[in-house]
């Protein structure tokens, strides 16, 4: 009986493949890393061989590991890191370059030339998005720029532009379907989130053309079956959402005014708007959370670059703790006198700075500041920065800000020291779910309502449930002697 729902998660750092039975009960996996390449200052890379090779393994183990072959599959759900381009060829499905990642900071000057011919406010009216390297449209457009002959081949229509999702997708189709879900197209600055088309207009600018852009689909829709060359059998895949949009439908906030806070390598939170597509005043992003039956649901985002990558960085470059489940306990033994701050704008500031030139920094030394206070004051700086976005929100929406119902998840969340201190500096309390893989559950949700096996939203609702609420405990005047300093930290050092 075709009854199970295979899940792939495809990462920035590795892939994840998972089997859910029809009562939602995980009963197989399988991961995979893959190498990430750094040729140049800013510049981030993947092999997308190497992202199709850990796809293909983490299934083939994930069906081993749940003991059932692909024939037992109903559907496939996938979720995808975002923004990242790729481009390859139409007839064989070969990579002509590796993979830009949405780390990668090359589309700067393209982004800097376009805001100063007054391009901006074109950009965000029409894709939610601002003029930031981070989104994919100035990869493509540095890509058709910069490797031999690719637009040429391009305006003839030999080349397939995608996110990964969409290159996944040509790939275990055999090459049959170009297609890529809403909430991918919307990362793209090609993509109008209001007509839900792609933006001629925009793609001119961009000098982008459009026969290589993928067909868009609701998020729940035909994406093709697999080739059943691969697995040994054809499965068809149902679902597709980016990975960020997959954990608010995994994380079940599909009430507006719900919003969930993912604590990955960076931290992103989407708080649902609903069918109000609210514009930011604040630079916060307007994107869409998901596109079902051909009704599109808006959230406004607040992207952050650095946040578990903080207590990588304590452990791999400080070398002050071994394994990330170390500096909770570290933090813990920081000297409540001191008031050290890290800003760690290692790559930049993201939401609500966006500044690609501010680098981070460390303020309050004092003789006495050890790994301790380090520790503190990196987790200390993810509860700021969502504050910050929190505090971009409310001014946005009509005093809607998440704070009502915040749903975490993430690897990060895992350390209770840093999710009370988030509950203590947003003032509000802050809800970790039981099932922590919400994102790759987001994803199985999509294609399993497609196959009508899973319930619907609703249900799906009901079936969610709390592991543990974290409830706000700091005193008031600390709080804002706090946040007062934090907020001098980051203004020293913006670039301008
Ligand atoms: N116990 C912990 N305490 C604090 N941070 C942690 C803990 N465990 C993992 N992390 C951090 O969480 C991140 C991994 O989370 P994950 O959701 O897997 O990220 P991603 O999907 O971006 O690869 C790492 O940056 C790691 O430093
Ligand atoms: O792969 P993650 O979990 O780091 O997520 C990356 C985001 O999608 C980038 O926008």
């Amino acid at each position: 009986m075709r009854g199970y729902i295979l899940a792939i998660d495809q990462g920035t750092t590795s892939t994840r493949s998972m089997v859910f039975d029809q009562d939602m009960r995980v009963v197989g996996s399988g991961q995979r890393e893959f190498p990430q390449h750094f040729p140049d200052s800013g510049w981030v890379e993947h092999e997308p061989e190497d992202i199709w090779t850990s796809v293909t393994e983490t299934i083939r183990l994930a069906l081993a590991n749940a003991g059932i072959a692909a024939s037992d599959l109903a559907a496939i759900g996938i979720t995808n890191q975002r923004e990242t381009t790729v481009v390859w060829d139409k007839a064989t499905g070969k990579p002509l370059h590796r993979a830009i990642v949405w780390q990668d900071r090359r589309g700067a000057p393209i982004c800097e030339a376009l805001k100063e011919k007054g391009l901006e406010p074109l950009f965000a009216a029409r894709t939610g998005l601002l003029l930031d390297p981070y989104f994919a449209g100035t990869k493509l457009s540095w890509l058709l720029d910069h490797v031999d002959g690719l637009r040429a081949r391009a305006e003839r229509g030999e080349v397939c532009f995608g996110t990964v999702d969409s290159f996944l997708i040509y790939r275990l189709t055999g090459g049959r379907r170009h297609v890529t879900d809403a909430t991918n197209a919307s990362r793209t600055l090609l993509y109008d989130i209001g007509r839900n088309c792609w933006d001629e207009e925009l793609a001119g600018i961009l000098n982008v053309p459009m026969a290589m852009l993928p067909e868009v689909l609701d998020c729940a829709a035909d994406f093709g079956v697999t080739d059943a060359a691969l697995f040994g059998a054809e499965v068809p895949i149902l679902g597709v959402a980016g990975d960020q949009q997959a954990a608010v439908i995994g994380n079940a906030c599909f009430e507006p005014g719900m919003m969930k806070s993912t604590y990955g390598t960076g931290c992103f939170a989407l708080l649902n708007t609903g069918t109000d597509r609210v514009a930011s005043t604040n630079r916060l992003l307007t994107t869409i959370a998901y596109r079902l039956d051909g009704v599109t649901t808006y959230a406004l985002e607040g992207s952050i670059f650095i946040a578990g990558a903080a207590v990588q960085w304590l452990r791999d470059e400080m070398g002050f703790i071994k394994v990330a489940s170390e500096v909770s306990a570290l933090a813990e033994a920081a000297d409540p006198n001191q008031r050290v701050y890290l800003v760690p704008a290692f790559t930049g500031l993201g939401a609500p700075w966006w500044d690609a030139e501010a680098r981070g920094a460390i303020f309050g030394l004092t003789r006495g500041t050890g790994p301790a206070e380090f520790a503190r004051a990196a987790l200390e700086s993810v509860a700021f920065q969502t504050l910050d976005l929190l505090d971009a929100m409310q001014q946005d929406w009509e005093g809607h800000d998440g704070r009502t119902v915040l749903r975490v998840d993430g690897g990060m969340v895992a350390s209770n020291w840093t999710m009370q201190r988030l509950a203590d500096i947003l003032a509000a309390p802050v809800d970790r779910p039981v099932f922590l893989e919400t994102t790759i559950l987001g994803a199985a949700w999509l294609a399993a309502s497609r196959a009508g096996l899973w319930p619907d939203a609703k249900g799906f609702s009901a079936r969610w449930h709390r592991d543990r609420r974290f409830e706000p405990a700091m005193d008031t005047t600390e709080r804002a002697q706090a946040t007062a300093g934090w907020r001098d930290s980051v203004r020293r050092c913006l670039s301008s």
